[in-house]
């Protein structure tokens, strides 16, 4: 079912400081941060060659983020992403092989424009998980 990994997530305590060290130290191109009032976050991808590294900073009072930067002050690694088909079939068999799709359940556009869902990481490993639809 999935396929390519789309991004890896990092989320981030000081976003201007994050940039810095993919753009500057690392010298990988990197976008400019965009605000997701849907998500509650702020993004910016890091391209890489295979794949991107999605830096997540808060956005507004009740961020999905914000619990997990309480838990690791340093910040760390939040979520994978990977490419599916289908987002409609894939959630159909998460369903019914009992994963438990987190939100409304039904998928939303992401920072792509494209469907997206996640998958709560006690149903895997321990693992925030998102598809995305390619
Ligand atoms: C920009 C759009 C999009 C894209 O296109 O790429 C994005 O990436 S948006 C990114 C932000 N959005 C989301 O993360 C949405 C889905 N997330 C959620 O619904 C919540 O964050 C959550 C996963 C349900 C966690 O909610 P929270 O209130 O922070 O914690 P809980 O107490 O409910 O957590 C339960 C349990 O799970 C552990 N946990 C929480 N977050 C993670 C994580 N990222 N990775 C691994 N484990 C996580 C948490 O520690 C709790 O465990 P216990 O302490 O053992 O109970
Ligand atoms: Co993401």
């Amino acid at each position: 079912m999935i396929g390519k990994l789309n991004h890896v997530a990092i989320a981030v305590n000081d976003l201007d400081a994050a940039v810095a060290l993919y753009r500057d130290t690392l010298g990988a191109t990197v976008s400019e941060a965009v605000e997701q009032p849907d998500h509650g976050v702020i993004t910016v991808f890091v391209e890489l060659p295979n794949t991107k590294i999605e830096l997540l900073y808060p956005l507004g009072d009740n961020s999905p983020i914000q619990g997990f930067l309480n838990k690791n002050a340093s910040g760390g690694i939040h979520h994978l992403c990977y490419e599916v088909e289908d987002i409609h079939a894939a959630k159909d068999k998460l369903v019914a092989d009992g994963m438990r799709i987190l939100g409304s359940g039904e998928p939303r556009i992401g920072a792509h424009g494209k469907p997206i869902l996640f998958l709560h990481p006690k149903d895997f490993c321990g693992t925030l998980v998102e598809l995305e639809e390619v």
